[in-house]
C-alpha cells in the first residue's frame, strides 16, 4: 500500500504523494507538544508523587519529545494534583533544546511560575461560556481582561507565550459550538501575543468534517502555521480529526503519553489521544517527528503501570505484545 502524506507547503489542500521510504530529513517535521504530565495527570484523583511526575517528564525529554508541558500553576484549590508546580520546575532535568511550558491562568500562576523558571507559559480561554465559568470562574470577555494582564507581564518577563482555546468542537454544558466563536477567541490570544494557538476538542465530540470547517474560519483569522490541534478521544475520533488537521495544513499536534488524562470540568471526557498512536500514524504517512516509538512505549507502560492502569495506546499495547517496545 502507498502511503498518502501531505506536501510541506501549506495550506495543504492540494496533497502531494509520497512514500514512507522518502530519508527521514526530507520529510515535513510535525511537533508534538507532549501534554501528559500536565492534561494527563490534572484529573488523577489519588496525589501523583512529584517524584514520579519528575521522572515521567525526565523520560518524556529523553525520547526525543521537544516540547514536555511540565505542570499548572492554579489554584491548588480547583486543581488539587498540580499543588505540586514548584518543586515538579525545581526537580526536573531540563535538556537542552527541550522546552517545559506550564499553565498560567492569572498573575499569581504567572508570577509563581516565573518564579519556578518557567520559559514559557499558557494562558487557556474557551470558546464556550459555561466552561469558561466552570474552568476558570469568569466569562469569556473577563478571561480576555486577564490574559491581556498575563500576557504584557510575560512579555515584560521575556517569556514564550502559548494560548489554547477550549471546547472547540463542543461544550459539555451548551452542546455544539460555532466555529466563528472558537475564531474569535484564537483572534484575541493571537493579537496579545500568542505564539501558538492550541484548538481543544475537550469533550472528543468533534468528527473530521466539523474540526476541518472549525479550522478553516479560524485560519481565516489566524495564519495556520500558528495553530496546533489538541484532541481528546472521547469518541474515538482524535486520529482522524488529526489527520483532517494534517490535511488543512496544520504541523503541531498535543498528545499525551499511554493517552493518560481527562478534564476535571469537563465529565466522561477521556485522555487526550496517544502520543505513541500519533507517533506511529505520522511517521507511517510522510511526516517525521524526531521521537522514538519504542522508548515512548516503555515510557507509556511505566506511567500506566505506576497509576495502576494498562496503557491507553493502541499501537503500545500491539507493539508490547509482539515485544517489540
Ligand atoms: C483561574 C482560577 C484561579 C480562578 O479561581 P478563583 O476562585 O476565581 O480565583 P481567586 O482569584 O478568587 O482566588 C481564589 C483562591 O485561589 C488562589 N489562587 C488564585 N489563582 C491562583 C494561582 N494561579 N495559583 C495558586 N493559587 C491561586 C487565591 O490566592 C485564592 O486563595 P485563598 O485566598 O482562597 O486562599 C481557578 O479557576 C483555577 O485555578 N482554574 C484552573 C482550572 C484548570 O486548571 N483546569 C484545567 C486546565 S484547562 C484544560 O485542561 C483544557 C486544555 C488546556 O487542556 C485544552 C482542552 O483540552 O480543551
Amino acid at each position: 500500500m502507498v502511503a498518502r502524506a501531505f506536501s510541506a507547503s501549506r495550506p495543504a489542500c492540494k496533497s502531494t504523494v509520497e512514500t514512507t521510504r522518502a530519508s527521514p530529513s526530507s520529510r515535513p517535521l510535525v511537533k508534538i507538544v507532549e501534554v501528559g504530565p500536565r492534561d494527563g495527570l490534572q484529573n488523577e484523583k489519588k496525589m501523583v508523587p512529584t517524584e514520579t511526575k519528575v521522572a515521567l517528564i525526565n523520560m518524556l525529554a529523553d525520547v526525543g519529545l521537544m516540547t514536555v508541558e511540565a505542570t499548572s500553576f492554579v489554584s491548588p484549590k480547583w486543581v488539587p494534583q498540580m499543588s505540586d508546580a514548584k518543586q515538579v520546575m525545581a526537580q526536573i532535568a531540563r535538556r537542552p533544546g527541550v522546552s517545559y511550558p506550564v499553565l498560567a491562568p492569572n498573575l499569581k500562576g504567572l508570577e509563581a511560575a516565573i518564579v519556578a523558571g518557567a520559559e514559557e507559559v499558557a494562558i487557556f480561554g474557551a470558546a464556550s461560556e459555561s466552561f469558561s465559568q466552570k474552568n476558570i470562574n469568569c466569562s469569556i470577555a473577563e478571561s480576555i481582561q486577564r490574559f491581556e494582564a498575563v500576557t504584557d507581564a510575560a512579555k515584560s518577563a521575556g517569556l514564550r507565550i502559548r494560548g489554547y482555546v477550549s471546547c472547540v468542537a463542543g461544550c459539555p454544558y451548551e452542546g455544539r459550538v460555532a466555529p466563528e466563536a472558537v475564531a474569535a477567541v484564537a483572534k484575541a490570544l493571537l493579537d496579545m501575543g500568542c505564539y501558538e494557538i492550541s484548538l481543544g476538542d475537550t469533550i472528543g465530540v468533534g468528527r473530521p468534517r466539523e474540526i476541518r470547517s472549525m479550522i478553516d474560519a479560524v485560519a481565516r483569522v489566524v495564519p495556520v502555521e500558528q495553530l496546533a490541534i489538541h484532541c481528546h478521544d472521547t469518541y474515538g475520533q482524535a486520529l482522524a480529526n488529526i489527520y483532517a488537521s494534517l490535511e488543512a495544513g496544520i504541523r503541531v499536534v498535543d498528545s499525551s503519553v499511554a493517552g493518560l488524562g481527562g478534564c476535571p470540568y469537563a465529565k466522561g471526557a477521556t485522555g487526550n489521544v496517544a502520543t505513541e498512536d500519533v507517533v506511529y500514524m505520522l511517521e507511517g504517512n510522510g511526516f517525521r517527528t524526531g521521537v522514538d516509538l519504542d522508548k515512548l512505549a516503555r515510557v507509556g507502560e511505566w506511567i500506566s503501570g505506576e497509576l495502576g492502569r494498562p496503557t491507553g495506546s493502541r499501537v503500545a499495547r500491539a507493539l508490547l505484545a509482539k515485544g517489540g517496545a
